[in-house]
């Protein structure tokens, strides 16, 4: 029998376990104990080896550590029966798995998703005498979605409850904001099998679905609204028509103020499918319209709106924004001007953006949408009294992502203070021949030092020196 199984087992795991019973006599010194002790080691050594590749990896300390405190959570993951709370500006999270490229190059999950709103970074660093340790990082939104979460849910939490305003005559808009390949397309646009993507699944078609399932209400049906679809890009601060062969458009005020995209088609939808045709047509336009670019979508911001009219009035509008990716803004790495203007226009629109939602969340009179192409075309969303905004900030959640991952989080976290304060303190220091004016500010929780750039004399510069929201 011992004969039979020492076979086996160097059958199933070859050399790499060592039996100390040689064939022969010392076999019958093995019990069937001692076999499935064994056993057991080379499955946990196996494991390991499978994960870690390297037993002398340098992050396995890290995930173990990370292991270690996620113990220590008590997780509630959002479930399709929590209620929905109406938000005027909602900001929610949304973590995706680790995808075939990063578990193949054996990356850690250093993000935590624990519920109620929250999100932790399990940022690894090092001492300086080389000790390692995690500095976790809390974070607050008013959703947050674990990698486990579907499209399906995602969607009930933040732009369904938005549909409602556009047929009380407002204005809806939800953003996709986050890193390349951290999951706004597939989100916003729908789910990928494979190559292809399974439009009826993002919250574009199931946003559509819900304004048809609204129009048939009795009380909607009589008041003779008309649905119609846009689907366009901003790249490089210029407007290109996804549903007319890329038609370059001007963006241009009229007399009233109001901002017109000058021959943007407003095609008439009939029913959700069609949404979804437009969708599949108008996705294919961006793809295929930039082959030689690489990352296709992540330099420009993509804008689907869904448009109800009541007897050729604009009566309300919901506005479903995928961003481009937010790391294009932080590359100032490249020599190539192309990429360069690129940053600078992502940078721009990302800031104006902020701002604007900014102003939107204090009911400011001053809304500076004037400041990109971006918020330009989105002026509607930012006025009113009937405005409702989401923003979905998605993270990648591999160790190699943290940087990008810390930096949509600190974005999006300032919108979710509700009460904003600002200390500013002037300090005039005589330094040699100039004087330099350093003004430190506190913009929710966020540590801001304003100061002429040492280098460069007359600019200013702003140092995020560190996210403090969770320490004040
Ligand atoms: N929640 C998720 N669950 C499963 N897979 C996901 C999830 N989010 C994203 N992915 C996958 O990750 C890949 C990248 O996602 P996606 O293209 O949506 O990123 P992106 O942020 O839109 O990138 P880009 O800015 O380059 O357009 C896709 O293959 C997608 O299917």
């Amino acid at each position: 029998f011992c004969g039979r199984a020492e076979m086996q087992w160097k059958y199933f795991w070859g050399d790499s376990v060592h039996l100390h019973g040689k064939e022969g006599l010392a076999i019958h010194l093995i019990s069937l104990r001692d076999i499935l002790e064994y056993m057991q080691i080379a499955i946990i050594q196996t494991e390991a080896a499978d994960f870690f590749g390297d037993t002398n990896r340098p992050n396995k300390q890290f995930f173990q550590m990370i292991e270690d405190f996620r113990e220590t959570l008590e997780v509630l993951p959002l479930s399709p029966s929590d209620t929905v709370e109406a938000h005027r500006i909602c900001v929610c999270v949304r973590k995706r798995p680790l995808n075939h490229k990063e578990v193949s190059k054996k990356e850690i999950d250093v993000v935590t998703i624990p519920g109620n709103g929250r999100l932790l970074v399990h940022e690894p660093k090092q001492k300086v005498d080389l000790t390692k340790y995690l500095d976790n990082q809390v974070f607050h939104f008013d959703y947050s979605f674990d990698e486990s979460s579907t499209n399906d849910l995602v969607y009930r939490f933040t732009a369904k409850p938005l549909v409602q305003t556009i047929f009380d005559g407002g204005m809806a808009t939800c953003f996709a904001y986050g890193q390349t390949g951290s999951g706004k397309t597939h989100t916003m646009g729908g789910d990928f099998s494979g190559k292809s993507q399974n439009s009826a699944k993002g919250i574009y078609a199931l946003a559509a679905q819900d304004v048809f399932t609204l129009l048939k209400q009795r009380r909607y049906s009589s008041q003779d609204l008309c649905p119609y679809v846009t689907f366009f890009e901003i790249y490089n601060g210029k407007v290109f028509d996804l549903l007319n062969k890329k038609a370059k458009l001007r963006v241009l005020e009229d007399e009233k103020q109001q901002v017109q995209v000058v021959g943007l088609q407003e095609m008439y939808v009939s029913c959700a499918e069609d949404v979804i045709k437009m969708i599949e047509m108008g996705s294919a336009c961006r793809t295929s319209g930039q082959t030689s670019a690489n990352a296709n979508s992540s330099r420009s911001h993509a804008i689907l709106q869904v448009i109800l009219r009541r007897r050729n009035q604009l009566h309300g509008k919901f506005s479903l924004v995928d961003l481009a990716g937010n790391e294009r803004g932080t590359d100032v790495s490249s020599n190539d001007r192309q990429t360069l203007v690129e940053t600078a226009e992502i940078n721009r629109s990302l800031l104006a953006l902020k701002e604007c939602i900014r102003s939107l969340g204090m009911d400011s009179h001053h809304i500076p949408f004037r400041m990109s192409k971006l918020t330009q075309v989105l002026r509607d969303s930012f006025i009113g009294e009937n405005s409702r905004t989401c923003m979905i900030a998605m993270v990648s959640p591999g160790m190699a992502s943290c940087d990008y991952t810390l930096n949509t989080l600190r974005y999006a976290d300032r919108y979710t203070q509700t009460h904003e304060w600002i200390v500013s303190i002037l300090l005039l220091i005589f330094s040699g021949k100039c004087f330099l004016c350093i003004s430190i500010l506190v913009i929710d929780g966020v540590l801001l030092i304003l100061g002429p750039d040492w280098e460069v004399g007359c600019h200013f510069r702003c140092i995020p020196f560190s996210c403090l929201s969770q320490k004040m």
